[in-house]
């Protein structure tokens, strides 16, 4: 698996130092829109709903929520624009089987968290989807964002890190399902992926 890595983009280090940070980021912002105990003062936490878009994300979202000490539901999406040795998007489609979405959220404060913002075609179909269960708020969580127009113009609320526009695997992003096990963010050697493009 190493001889076809071209090279490390985000470490394993940095990746854990970041996720403090936006773990804190993400708990502050749900703690100051709680109302308040009238009696003592304390946030009364409403209820939270993590999205995790399947399967990229399991990585990232297993070592986010550990950071999460919120009562949460957990209701997976899985979204495939990237069928095989794809390299730019076939367009974003709902894998039913494998989704567990409510039939309704209303009160529900959900995050949507994914792996990649790239095209944006994941992300603005799983918004849309989520927005027709009315849920009280609904924010994104993304562990990369290319530097691209398309993912630019994606609102999300969380962005973890910025990357140049290549494509990337490790840390739950593959190449035909290989290489979600690296723990670090890299890029492919050019001859892995030019047979197939
Ligand atoms: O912004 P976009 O261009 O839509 O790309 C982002 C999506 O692409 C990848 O999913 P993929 O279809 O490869 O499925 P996977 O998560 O199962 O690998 C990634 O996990 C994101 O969900
Ligand atoms: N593995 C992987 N999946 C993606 N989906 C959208 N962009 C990417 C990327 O750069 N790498």
């Amino acid at each position: 698996m190493k001889q076809d890595i071209e090279r490390v983009l985000i470490t394993r280090q940095e990746i854990d130092q970041r996720l403090d940070e936006l773990a804190k980021q993400i708990y502050d912002d749900i703690i100051a829109d709680s109302p308040s105990c009238p009696d003592n003062g304390t946030p009364i936490i409403p209820d939270i709903t993590l999205v995790p878009i399947l399967t990229g994300s399991i990585i990232f979202v297993a070592d986010l929520i550990r950071r999460l000490p919120l009562k949460m539901q957990i209701r997976v999406m899985s979204v495939t624009s990237y069928p095989g040795t794809a390299t730019s998007t076939k367009g974003a489609s709902v894998e039913a089987a494998l989704t567990r979405l409510p039939e309704r959220l209303d009160g529900h404060h959900v995050l949507i968290i994914d792996d990649i913002l790239d095209s944006g075609n994941t992300l603005k179909l799983v918004k849309e989807i989520i927005a027709k269960k009315n849920p009280a708020t609904l924010r994104s969580c993304m562990l990369l964002r290319k530097q691209r127009p398309e993912a630019l113009a994606e609102a999300c609320e969380y962005i973890a890190f910025d990357i140049p526009d290549e494509f990337v695997i490790g840390y739950g992003l593959d190449y035909d399902d290989y290489y979600r096990n690296l723990p670090e963010i890299c890029t492919l050697k050019p001859e892995v992926y030019e047979n197939d493009l």
